[in-house]
């Protein structure tokens, strides 16, 4: 809460006490979406531990209950995945659109403009309905990663892959960046990436997503606004950031002084902190975990020295500061050890929070009122234009 100047009665110019500055605190709305559950530290997607169903259920079937409310059963995954299967192709427009982008712009922008003309051209009714936006939701859930991977390949220099219909949504995704599926620890890791990822309340873009979808706008307009909100190193960028910032330390043995110096420039160290955790992030530990099987299996000396120097900067940061890291900190470093491009990262992000996003735009379309908030004024007191 921050007070501004002494603000008088009236629109737009409400007490100093009620200025909330970055809406810290502050509830919006309700949900039945998701929550954290502080005095567990868990995070539930309609009720289940996040923890369990990365234990033992698929990326498709956590965008299913995201999506609809219960897990699908046997009968309703097959035909949500081969509906999911059959969408994955790109038409020949939006395939050259991402081949013609230049290259000097982040990943993140052609998948922007991806999602928004593929709003343009998406065949499906724009009535507004749950049922249209799921069809709507489900598409892009299907293209996006065919987007990402296309855009990493041409920047290498090599043509896009098709997608492979007898493939899951995370093996396939390896299919089409690399031409290969790897170890079924190294898809295991990626798609636990994937769940957890997948939806986290009224974060920065889904929120963004609600109010485009508050003044009753469309799904691909509130997506391609909640891909710009997502970009930003505050929120979803913070994963490639982690990794910019270990490549800028470099060797393990740095790392506190690296931290030191940082800390007395006040910059934010990336990876770290979080709005709503204030003792940890409730995706981490499993992470972590899924991090450290990697790093187990692959135990080259360049990972180790990775590994090292992540575990360094941690330990240093939780010492000196008390903040902890958030997802985006194992995240990053383990999306380089599976061989993706840094760029890609934060795209990884936005094909699993799709599913998020989409859920609270239908949630919101179904009770909707415009998000409107009011700002204290505290520019010039009224004044009188001077003749000419
Ligand atoms: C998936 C996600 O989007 S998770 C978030 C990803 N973002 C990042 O990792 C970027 C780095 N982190 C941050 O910038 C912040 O922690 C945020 C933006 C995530 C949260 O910010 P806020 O809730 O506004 O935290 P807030 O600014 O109140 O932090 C409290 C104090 O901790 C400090 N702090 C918080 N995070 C960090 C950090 N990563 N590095 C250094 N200091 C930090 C703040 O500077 C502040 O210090 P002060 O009281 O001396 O001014
Ligand atoms: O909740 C937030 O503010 C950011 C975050 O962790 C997420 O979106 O996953």
């Amino acid at each position: 809460m921050t007070a501004a100047t002494t603000p008088p009665p009236g629109t737009d110019r409400p007490a100093a006490a009620d200025i909330h500055r970055g809406l810290a605190g502050v509830v919006v709305d309700t949900t039945g979406i998701s929550t954290v559950i502080e005095a567990s530290n868990s995070l539930t997607y309609r009720g289940y531990p996040v923890q369990e169903l990365a234990a033992s259920r698929s990326f498709e079937e956590v965008a299913h209950l995201l999506w609809n409310g219960e897990l699908p059963d046997a009968g309703q995954l097959r035909e949500f995945e081969a509906r999911e299967r059959a969408m994955r192709p790109l038409d020949r427009t939006t395939a050259e659109i991402v081949a013609r982008l230049p290259e000097t712009c982040h990943p993140m922008d052609v998948l922007r403009t991806a999602v928004s003309f593929l709003g343009a051209e998406d065949p499906t009714e724009d009535d507004g309905s749950p049922a249209a936006n799921r069809t709507k939701a489900l598409a892009l859930l299907a293209k996006l990663p065919t987007v990402v991977a296309a855009d990493q390949r041409r920047r290498r220099g090599l043509d896009p892959i098709q997608p492979d219909p007898s493939l899951g949504l995370a093996e396939n995704f390896f299919h089409m960046c690399f031409g290969e599926v790897p170890a079924p620890e190294v898809v295991r890791c990626f798609e636990i990436s994937l769940i957890l990822y997948a939806e986290h309340s009224f974060n920065a873009s889904t929120f963004t997503a609600r109010v485009v979808t508050s003044t009753l706008s469309d799904l691909h307009s509130a997506v391609t606004a909640a891909v710009g909100a997502l970009k930003g190193p505050l929120h979803g960028g913070a994963n490639e950031a982690v990794m910019h910032m270990l490549n800028e330390i470099g060797d393990p043995a740095a790392a506190d002084a690296w931290l030191t110096d940082a800390l007395a420039a006040k910059r934010k160290i990336m990876g770290f902190g979080h709005r709503v955790y204030k003792h940890g992030d409730s995706r981490v530990p499993l992470m972590q975990e899924a991090l450290d099987r990697l790093i187990a299996a692959d135990g080259s000396p360049e990972t180790t020295r990775l590994a090292t120097l992540h575990t360094a900067l941690r330990t240093a940061m939780v010492e000196r500061k008390g903040i902890h890291p958030n997802l985006d900190y194992p995240a990053g470093l383990a999306y380089h050890l599976m061989g993706f491009d840094i760029p890609v990262f934060t795209p990884i992000f936005v094909m699993s929070r799709i599913t998020g996003w989409t859920a609270h735009i239908v949630e919101q379309s179904e009770g909707n009122t415009l998000i409107r908030p009011l700002g204290a004024y505290t520019g010039p007191a009224e004044r009188h234009v001077p003749a000419a």
